[in-house]
């Protein structure tokens, strides 16, 4: 089958090589011309405009957005759409606020055009292992992108199958769901990603209290010096954390055990945050996944105002003085 893709960063020029090297084909567009170039090389038809992109596309036409949220994609579908005829389909596969598809997809549908969200987890590794999809959209638009869809995702793998799943929807297990219609893909990507923040907390906190076992504050007897690096390598083989998050972490670890090459600022791109706001809106509570999001905000301050206040109440109430 015949794909476009605007977009060819780490994720979207990743997902155009996985198709192409399974059978389909592919029209290509970005900003930067060496990227189209890169992609030509293997295989790729280029294109130098969106309109030129548009033009070479089969009909009815599949165009795959793979861009920041926000006005990186807005500017784009919208452009996109201008440009198509009805029955086409566009697919946002980054990382886009649900209510956001919700609003273009009903745009798009007054134009006769089909939109459909897709949360796209992989990261760098999807070109080997599958990327997992969570789709949103018409039923009408998602079936048809089958072939893509199933070619793109891991497939069953050497993950057992679960038992009592006989007779479900197949596309779970190859990991691949059709959520609901337009935003539920975003909107399960999202939660995912809260998801992720949570465990990665869970990890780094469990790491930095194993890292500190030797500190002078404890009675000689009872100081540890572990080496996380076997810890994390060895809760890998059965334990009940093990996870992929931990096998990243036990490589980072065997790389560099002090983490020298990080300064330990932690940046976030919005998940995080509309998660506790969807949590919000449902009234359902998620402390972990809130620590987890502030954790990240604080990784950005030293001592925050917050600090220096708690500082003045313990000095005021107790005469505590903390060293400037
Ligand atoms: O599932 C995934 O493959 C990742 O979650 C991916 O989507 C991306 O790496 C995150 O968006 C990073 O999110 P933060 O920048 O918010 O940590």
């Amino acid at each position: 089958m015949q794909l476009g893709m605007v977009g060819l960063g780490r994720m979207g020029g990743n997902i155009v090589r996985r198709l192409l090297r399974n059978g389909h084909t592919a029209v290509v567009f970005d900003q930067d011309p060496k990227a189209v170039a890169a992609l030509v090389q293997e295989g790729a038809v280029g294109a130098d405009s969106l309109e030129d992109f548009v033009s070479k596309l089969e009909v009815p036409r599949t165009a795959w957005v793979m861009l920041p949220a926000g006005d990186p994609t807005e500017v784009t579908v919208m452009k996109i759409a201008g440009l198509m005829q009805p029955d086409d389909v566009i697919i946002d596969g980054g990382n886009s606020f649900y209510k956001d598809d919700i609003r273009r997809a009903a745009a798009l549908n007054e134009k006769g055009l089909h939109y459909v969200d897709v949360g796209t987890s992989g990261g760098v590794w999807g070109l080997e292992r599958g990327y997992c999809m969570m789709i949103g959209g018409h039923k009408e638009a998602v079936d048809r992108l089958d072939p893509i869809f199933s070619t793109l995702a891991p497939g069953l793998g050497e993950v057992p199958r679960t038992p009592g799943r006989d007779g479900r929807d197949p596309r779970a297990e190859h990991g691949y769901i059709h959520a609901g219609p337009s935003g539920a893909g975003h909107f399960v990507k999202m939660v995912h990603n809260g998801i992720e923040y949570g465990l990665m907390q869970a990890y780094a906190e469990g790491f930095d209290i194993l890292k500190h076992a030797n500190s002078t504050e404890l009675p000689e007897a009872q100081r540890f010096d572990l080496n996380i690096g076997d810890v994390a390598e060895v809760w890998r083989r059965g334990s009940v954390v093990s996870s992929w998050l931990l096998d990243l972490t036990a490589t980072a670890l065997a790389g560099d055990e002090n983490l020298d090459a990080f300064s330990g600022h932690v940046a976030d791109s919005g998940e995080g945050r509309w998660t506790l706001n969807a949590a919000i809106e449902e009234a359902v509570p998620a402390h972990v996944l809130s620590a987890a999001l502030y954790a990240r905000f604080r990784s950005r301050q030293g001592a925050t105002y917050a600090d220096k206040l708690l500082s003045a109440m313990r000095k005021g109430f107790g005469g505590h003085q903390e060293p400037k």
